[in-house]
């Protein structure tokens, strides 16, 4: 008999055709309140889960007693409970290196808008206000030849701080886990206490996953040690920030602006002070949101889960 997967979000149809060829296949575009227990339901025979942007909690799980691998369509694994997939000896791929230079790519365009206020001007021109020399009070700071503080000095933090350094003649300061010998040799990035990176940074970058000691990492104090005239940008998590704290720095202006990809809640509130800020570039959390990007993730979580399902250990494997 075949085996069971659930696929809860959209797949281009030759891959679905792929996991058709294999396998039985259910497909739920998304998952809403109006359809979760039927999503619960076809877990029940399940062996196979393929998907994203859902949070994967323990009931969920529960309802799954054939599973034996979830393929996540992202590089970010917090939608899962890892402690629970190792207790119970179930596999957990993800999605890590094709989306590093999309997201990178995403980051600095954050870090490009937030710096020469491109939302904010070219919605002043589309409001017909441009009307002669803008003037000092519109004017933007520069980028080449700042610092850049990258919190977390991985692969898409790497990707970020190469963008910089050969791109914008920056300055690279980090901090990690542990050093990076390779960003320090190519980049002349140098290694910094926590302290020193929200200190010394005109740009504040964390590029770090969610995890229960990065939660809410980001919060009063950090914003209080960055200079008013720098700018932070966040493209991994929302809840590694503190937004309330995040939202007083910017209102008070203690800090310069942000440019952000992820937020605590997702989709933002329409009602989220952060939109009437004009000194924030918001973004529908899009890093690795281009079609090439988004196919290759999909074809590497496609690879991954039939790996799973036939015995054979997916190429990447976060549990
Ligand atoms: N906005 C978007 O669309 C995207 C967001 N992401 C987010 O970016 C995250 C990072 O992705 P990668 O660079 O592939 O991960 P990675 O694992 O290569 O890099 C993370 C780095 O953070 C470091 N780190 C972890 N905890 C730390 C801490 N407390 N202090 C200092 N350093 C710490 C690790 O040592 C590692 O070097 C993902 O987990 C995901 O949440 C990833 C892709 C797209
Ligand atoms: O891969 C991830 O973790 C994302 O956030 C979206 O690509």
């Amino acid at each position: 008999m075949k085996q069971h997967v659930v696929v809860y979000k959209k797949l281009p149809e030759d891959l679905l055709q792929r996991l058709r060829d294999e396998f039985e296949v259910t497909c739920f575009e998304t998952v809403n309140a109006g359809n979760r227990a039927q999503f619960q339901a076809a877990l029940a025979t399940a062996q196979g889960i393929i998907g994203a942007s859902l949070p994967i909690g323990n009931d969920l799980l529960e309802a799954a007693p054939l599973l034996k691998i979830a393929s996540t369509v992202s590089v970010g694994v917090d939608n899962f409970d890892l402690d629970y997939f190792r207790k119970r000896g179930l596999m957990l791929a993800h999605t890590p290196g094709v989306l590093n230079e999309a997201t990178a790519d995403a980051i600095f365009s954050l870090i490009l808008a937030s710096a020469r206020r491109v939302v904010e001007l070219a919605e002043f021109v589309k409001a017909g206000k441009w009307k002669g020399s803008i003037g000092e009070s519109l004017f933007g700071v520069n980028v080449h030849g700042k610092t850049l503080g990258m919190l977390g000095m991985g692969r898409i933090g790497g990707a970020v701080a190469r963008r910089a350094h050969h791109g914008f003649g920056m300055k690279i300061v980090y901090h990690n886990t542990r050093p990076n010998p390779e960003a320090e040799a190519s980049l002349a990035a140098t290694y910094v206490t926590r302290d020193e990176l929200f200190q010394q940074a005109d740009f504040v970058c964390p590029m770090l996953p969610l995890t229960a000691q990065t939660e809410r990492t980001i919060g009063a104090r950090e914003f209080g040690l960055m200079k008013p005239s720098a700018i932070f940008i966040n493209a991994s998590r929302g809840r590694i920030v503190d937004e309330a704290a995040l939202i007083e720095a910017l209102q008070r202006k203690t800090i310069y602006g942000a440019g952000l990809d992820v937020f605590e809640q997702e989709p933002l509130p329409a009602d989220s002070p952060l939109l009437q800020l004009p000194n924030v570039v918001a973004l529908p959390h899009i890093g690795s949101a281009t079609h090439e990007t988004r196919r290759a993730m999909a074809e590497l979580a496609v690879d991954n889960l039939i790996a799973g399902l036939r015995g054979a250990q997916p190429v990447h494997l976060a549990v």
